[in-house]
C-alpha cells in the first residue's frame, strides 16, 4: 500500500495483463455478520483483507468470536445467537456494512454497546434504522447528534408482531440491516419489513436476500415493499464459503480497458474473480462501459476488456442500482466525445464524503465543466488536449475519488495526475495502486527519476532511501551493484583487475538483486552486512572503474525505471545513468563531516574503525573516483548543490521535497 502524503502518477500510455482482484466488500462484511450470527463453523474463502472488514472481524471478536486465520480462509466459530460478551465499544471506522447491520443485530440481542467510528462517520445518517428498531422495542440512544453515530445500544423489550417500517430512500444498509438481524426474533412467528419511499441502491438488496439464503433464511419479497421472513427461520452456517471479487473494485479495470490501447504484448485488460453472472449489482457497471464504447467478454469468474469506440461515447444513465461504480462513469465521462449525465445518485451525498460535490470539484480541476445538481452530475470533458490540466486530486477520505481519478493519467495531454492520501484505499482495496501499476505502461521518459549523487559518506543513501519511501518511488542503491558485482566475483573467484574485465562484465549482467526496503538480496540471500564493509567499499570502487561492468551494469540500472518513479543514489546517476532526470541532487558534506559520519556507522555496528584513517581513506577514494577515465565523479551541469554538513536527515529530505514540488505541474491546489 502507498501510506505516502501523496502519489504522484505519470502520465500513462497503455495498459494490458491480468489483475486477480480482492474480495467484495459487501459479501465479505455479510458473510461475517451472518457466520457469526449462525452456530457451528464458516470457513470463508478469499475474504476481502481492507479496513472496513478489519473492523468487522474485530469486532466479532470483542463480542466473544473466535477467528481462526489460515492460507486464504478465515474460520468464524459462531455465537449460535448468544453473544459471549454482552459489554462493548466497538470502533467501526467508516464501514457502513459493519455499522448499520451490527447495530441492528446488537439492539435485538441485547447487552451494552457503544457503537463508533471515524468522524465521517458521524455525519452518516442511521436514523431511518434506529427508528425502525425502536418499533421493535429496541433500546437506542445517540451519544453524539440525533440520527447519527455514536450510538449506545441497550437490552431490547422487544414487542414482535406489527409490521416494522423503514424507510428507503437514504440508504438500502438499513434494510440490509434488519433483514440479517429479524431472523433473531423469527422463531415464532412471520417478521414483516416494509419500506417506505422509493428504495434506493436496489441491487444491495439483492445480495443481502442471496447471501441469507446460503445462511438457510428464505426471505420473501413482494415487490421492493414488502419482505416476509417466515417464522422458525433458524441461521444455518453453509460450512464453507467463497467471495467473489469486488464488482465495484472491478470498474476501475474495466475502465482500465476501455479508455487504453492494450500493450504490445496483452492487449486486453483481464480481469480474475468476478465474472458477468455475479451475485453484486455493481456488475452491472458493464453494461454502462460497453454503452460507452468497452467490448467485454466474460466467463466463470473472469471478465476480458479491451477498447471499442474511441472517444467513448457520452451517456446518459440513471445510475440508482450502481452508486459506486457510478463514479467511475464520471471519470470515463472524461473520455467521451459529449457531455454525460449520470442521474438519480443523491444517496452519494452521505457516502464517505459528499461525493456530488467532491467529484464536482475534482473533475473540474482537471479541466471538465461539470454541473452539480442535487442528485446529478453532468460531465463535459475538457475541450481538447490543451484544456486539460494537471491537477493534485483531493481524495476527502474516500477510496473511490481516489481510485478512480488514477485513471485521469490516461489524458491524451501527457499530464500526472496527484492523489493526496493514497491510503485511503484501505477501505476496500489497499493495494490498488500496485495493481494499476503492474498493468500500465508509459515511456520510460515519462517515469519520473530523482538522481541524488556525490562522494561517499555524503549520507546519499540515506537521503535517497527516505526520499523514495515519501514518494513512494522505488530505490536504486547502484553503488550496492558495484559492491554486489564485487562480492559476487570474488565469490567466484575472480580478481578485481582489469584481466578479468569481461568475466566480471559477463557476471554483472545477470546480478539477480533485489532492494527490499533497506535489505539487499542476492540470488536470495540477504547480503546487506556483507557489502557494508570497508572492505567491500574498496572492492566496489575498484570494479567501478572497469569501463565493460559500467556498460554492463547500465541495462540493469534502466530495468529499476519503473511506474511510479525512482530515486537512485550513487555517483554517475544524473551524469551517465539517467541524464533525463527530472530532478538531479549533489550532495556534499565536508570530509570532517563524512568520516565523522562513517565513524559513527562503523562503531554503531561492532566494526573497529579509526577516524583519522577514514578521513585518509575518504580523501584517496574521493580523489580516485573523480579522476577515473569513464564516468569520474562529478556534479552533472544541471545538479543542484545540497551540503548537508550543516543539515539533518529531516532537513536533507524536506529541502530536496521542495525542489521536487517546484519542478511538479500542480501548483499550490
Ligand atoms: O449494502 C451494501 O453493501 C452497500 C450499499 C450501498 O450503499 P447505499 O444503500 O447507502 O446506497 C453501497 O453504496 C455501499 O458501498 C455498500
Ligand atoms: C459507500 C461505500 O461504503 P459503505 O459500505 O461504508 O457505505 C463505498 O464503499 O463506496
Amino acid at each position: 500500500m502507498f501510506a505516502t502524503e501523496f502519489l504522484d502518477i505519470p502520465p500513462l500510455q497503455a495498459a494490458g495483463g491480468t489483475v486477480v482482484l480482492p474480495g467484495s466488500k459487501s459479501i465479505s462484511n455479510r458473510v461475517l455478520l451472518l457466520a457469526a450470527l449462525s452456530a457451528g463453523t464458516t470457513t470463508v474463502h478469499d475474504l476481502l483483507d481492507s479496513d472496513d472488514t478489519r473492523v468487522m472481524l474485530g469486532a466479532l471478536q470483542q463480542l466473544g468470536c473466535d477467528i481462526v486465520r489460515s492460507e486464504g480462509c478465515v474460520a468464524i466459530e459462531g455465537l449460535g445467537g448468544r453473544l459471549k460478551n454482552a459489554r462493548a465499544q466497538l470502533f467501526l471506522g467508516n464501514a457502513g456494512t459493519a455499522m448499520r447491520p451490527l447495530t441492528a443485530a446488537l439492539a435485538l440481542l441485547g447487552g451494552d454497546f457503544e457503537l463508533s467510528g471515524v468522524a465521517r462517520m458521524h455525519e452518516r445518517p442511521i436514523g431511518d434504522l434506529v427508528d425502525a428498531l425502536r418499533q421493535l422495542g429496541c433500546r437506542i440512544d445517540y451519544l453524539g447528534q440525533e440520527g447519527y453515530p455514536p450510538l449506545r445500544v441497550g437490552a431490547p423489550a422487544l414487542q414482535p408482531g406489527a409490521p416494522i417500517r423503514v424507510r428507503g430512500d437514504v440508504s438500502s444498509q438499513f434494510l440490509t440491516a434488519l433483514l440479517m438481524a429479524l431472523p433473531l426474533t423469527a422463531a415464532a412467528q412471520d417478521v414483516v419489513i416494509e419500506v417506505v419511499g422509493e428504495l434506493i441502491s436496489k441491487p444491495y438488496i439483492e445480495i443481502t436476500l442471496n447471501l441469507l439464503a446460503h445462511f438457510g433464511i428464505a426471505v420473501r419479497r413482494d415487490s421492493w415493499q414488502r419482505f416476509t421472513i417466515p417464522a422458525g427461520s433458524r441461521y444455518q452456517s453453509p460450512g464453507a464459503i467463497h467471495i467473489e471479487a469486488d464488482a465495484s473494485s472491478a470498474s476501475y479495470f474495466i475502465a482500465l480497458g476501455a479508455i487504453t490501447a492494450g500493450t504490445s504484448g496483452q492487449k486486453d485488460v483481464r480481469i480474475e474473480g468476478v465474472g458477468a453472472d455475479s451475485i453484486q449489482g455493481d456488475i452491472r457497471f458493464i453494461e454502462a462501459a460497453r454503452l460507452m464504447g468497452a467490448q467485454i467478454v466474460s466467463g466463470p469468474n473472469w471478465l476480458e476488456v479491451s477498447r471499442g469506440a474511441w472517444p467513448l461515447h457520452a451517456i446518459d444513465l440513471d445510475c440508482n442500482h450502481i452508486p459506486d461504480a457510478a463514479m467511475t462513469l464520471a471519470i470515463m465521462a472524461l473520455f467521451a466525445d459529449g457531455p454525460s449525465l449520470l442521474r438519480n445518485i443523491a444517496s452519494w451525498r452521505v457516502k464517505e464524503t459528499d461525493r456530488l460535490t467532491a467529484m464536482a470539484a475534482e473533475l473540474r480541476k482537471l479541466g471538465a465543466m461539470v454541473e452539480e445538481g442535487a442528485d446529478f452530475l453532468r460531465v463535459t470533458p475538457p475541450a481538447s488536449p490543451a484544456h486539460w490540466r494537471a491537477a493534485s486530486i483531493h481524495t476527502y477520505d474516500d477510496h473511490r475519488v481516489a481510485m478512480c481519478f488514477s485513471l485521469a493519467a490516461f489524458n491524451p495531454a501527457g499530464l500526472p495526475v496527484r492523489i493526496e492520501d493514497p491510503k485511503c484505499v484501505a477501505k476496500t482495496f489497499p493495494d490498488y495502486f500496485e495493481a494499476l501499476f503492474a498493468l500500465a505502461h508509459t515511456f520510460a521518459a515519462r517515469i519520473p527519476v530523482i538522481c541524488v549523487d556525490g562522494p561517499t559518506a555524503s549520507g546519499k543513501g540515506t537521503l535517497a532511501a527516505t526520499l523514495a519511501h515519501r514518494l513512494g518511488y522505488h530505490y536504486l542503491d547502484s553503488g550496492a551493484l558495484y559492491r554486489i558485482t564485487a562480492l559476487a566475483a570474488g565469490r567466484a573467484g575472480l580478481a578485481l583487475d582489469a584481466a578479468h574485465e569481461v568475466a566480471i562484465a559477463a557476471l554483472a549482467q545477470r546480478l539477480p538483486v533485489r532492494f527490499v526496503g533497506d535489505q539487499v538480496w542476492l540470488d536470495g540471500a540477504d547480503v546487506t552486512d556483507a557489502i557494508r564493509t570497508e572492505e567491500a567499499g574498496m572492492n566496489a570502487s575498484k570494479v567501478s572503474a572497469l569501463p565493460a561492468v559500467r556498460t554492463a551494469l547500465i541495462t540493469l540500472q534502466h530495468s529499476f525505471r519503473q511506474l511510479p518513479g525512482l530515486v537512485a543514489d550513487g555517483r554517475d546517476m544524473g551524469t551517465v545513468i539517467f541524464p533525463d532526470a527530472l530532478l538531479k541532487i549533489y550532495l556534499t558534506a565536508s570530509a570532517g563531516h563524512r568520516a565523522e559520519r562513517r565513524y559513527k556507522q562503523l562503531i554503531s555496528k561492532g566494526f573497529p574503525a579509526i577516524l583519522d584513517n577514514l578521513r585518509t581513506d575518504l580523501e584517496a577514494r574521493d580523489a580516485r573516483d573523480s579522476s577515473r577515465s569513464v564516468a569520474p565523479l562529478k556534479p552533472a551541469g544541471d545538479a543542484l548543490l545540497l551540503d548537508n554538513s550543516d543539515l539533518t536527515i529531516e532537513e536533507s529530505v524536506n529541502q530536496v521535497l521542495g525542489w521536487w514540488r517546484g519542478k511538479q505541474p500542480f501548483g499550490t491546489s
